[in-house]
């Protein structure tokens, strides 16, 4: 799959085109269902089937902290669009200058003068440009003068309800795993390089690898049961996502215990899999009440894998 990172970088090469456009915030079953049918529609013109996302996502460029928590960061989502199938990925700095970009100057000179779109799949609820002002209409009005195909995919629905980014943060956030991993189609991760910490975690016993979580601001908190791809193969653990507010810390980090493990996992990438919660984050009054506390949680933990 080739990834074409900013308008800048679009060449005469990548003319002609079959599009879809979204965030395609954890790549859910809803997205599948679009770029199966983006992928059938290549196949049909023979042309690549290319997806154009933005990064950050609009509403984290508008909103900044206040945007809701990512599934997939940047490079998870490329890998599971690499694995449906796209060619190509357009990756847009989502920036003050493309959001003041006028809807018609986008359609007929990004996709059609440049990209070359042949055929064009959107969402049931797509809205661009500046103020949102285009939206599935004026596609259509303009696919009909500038000769391309506009598609409008329904909503993917599951036991009645659309499946969504927002239905998946929801079902995170209220514990159920299962619920999630059936509209994602796959399990929820959460990925990164490993960082150095405060170096606390060996002297209670309890090494932790932390995983900064950036743009991924998690949609979960508290102590969970995990499943933790890394180089040295799947591993289990034990794993905080919170501030650490025993230590008085600030930041939300990703911590993962690994259970008979005792190697260097420093600038590593991991992939952490949640399995299940297992409590809130606490604060407690003594370093020895935290580490008892750990000590039933790898308990607890082990006991999901048995
Ligand atoms: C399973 C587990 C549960 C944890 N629970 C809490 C908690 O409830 N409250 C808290 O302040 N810190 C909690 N922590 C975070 C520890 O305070 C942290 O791992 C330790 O301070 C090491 O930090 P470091 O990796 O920066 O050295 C937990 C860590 C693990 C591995
Ligand atoms: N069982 C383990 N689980 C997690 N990390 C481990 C384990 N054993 C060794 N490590 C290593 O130790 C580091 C964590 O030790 P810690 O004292 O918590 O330091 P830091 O505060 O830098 O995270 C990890 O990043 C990893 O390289």
């Amino acid at each position: 799959m080739e990834l074409v990172r900013g308008v800048h970088n679009i060449r005469d090469r990548h003319r002609g085109c079959v599009l879809t456009i979204g965030n395609f915030d954890g790549v859910h079953l809803g997205h599948v269902e679009v770029l199966n049918g983006l992928i059938s529609d290549a196949k049909r013109l023979s042309l690549p089937s290319t997806v154009m996302l933005f990064e950050p996502q609009p509403q984290e460029f508008f909103a900044k902290d206040k945007a809701p928590a990512r599934l997939t960061r940047l490079r998870d989502k490329l890998t599971l669009l690499a694995k449906i199938g796209i060619d190509r990925v357009i990756c847009i700095a989502f920036n003050a200058n493309f959001a003041k970009l006028d809807p018609e100057f986008f359609v007929e000179g990004i996709l059609h003068q440049q990209l070359g779109v042949k055929a064009l799949t959107v969402g049931d609820d797509f809205k661009f440009g500046a103020n949102r002002a285009g939206d599935f209409t004026l596609l259509e009005e303009m696919g009909r003068k500038l000769a391309f195909e506009v598609k409008n995919t329904a909503s993917f629905r599951q036991q009645n309800c659309r499946v969504s980014s927002t239905a998946i943060r929801t079902s995170l956030q209220n514990g159920d795993f299962l619920a999630a991993q059936q509209m994602l189609g796959h399990s929820y991760t959460i990925s990164g390089r490993v960082i150095h910490g405060w170096k606390k975690g060996r002297e209670l016993g309890f090494p932790t690898a932390n995983v900064a979580l950036k743009r991924q601001v998690s949609p979960l908190h508290g102590v969970f049961a995990v499943s933790v791809a890394t180089t040295d193969g799947i591993l289990r653990g034990v794993a905080n996502i919170g501030c650490k507010p025993t230590l008085n810390g600030k930041k939300t980090l990703l911590e993962v215990h690994l259970f008979d493990f005792s190697g260097n996992l420093y600038g590593k990438f991991i992939s952490v899999e949640i399995v299940k919660k297992l409590r809130d984050e606490q604060k407690f009054d003594t370093l020895a009440q935290l580490i008892s506390q750990i000590e039933i949680d790898v308990n607890n933990a082990k006991q999901c894998f048995v």
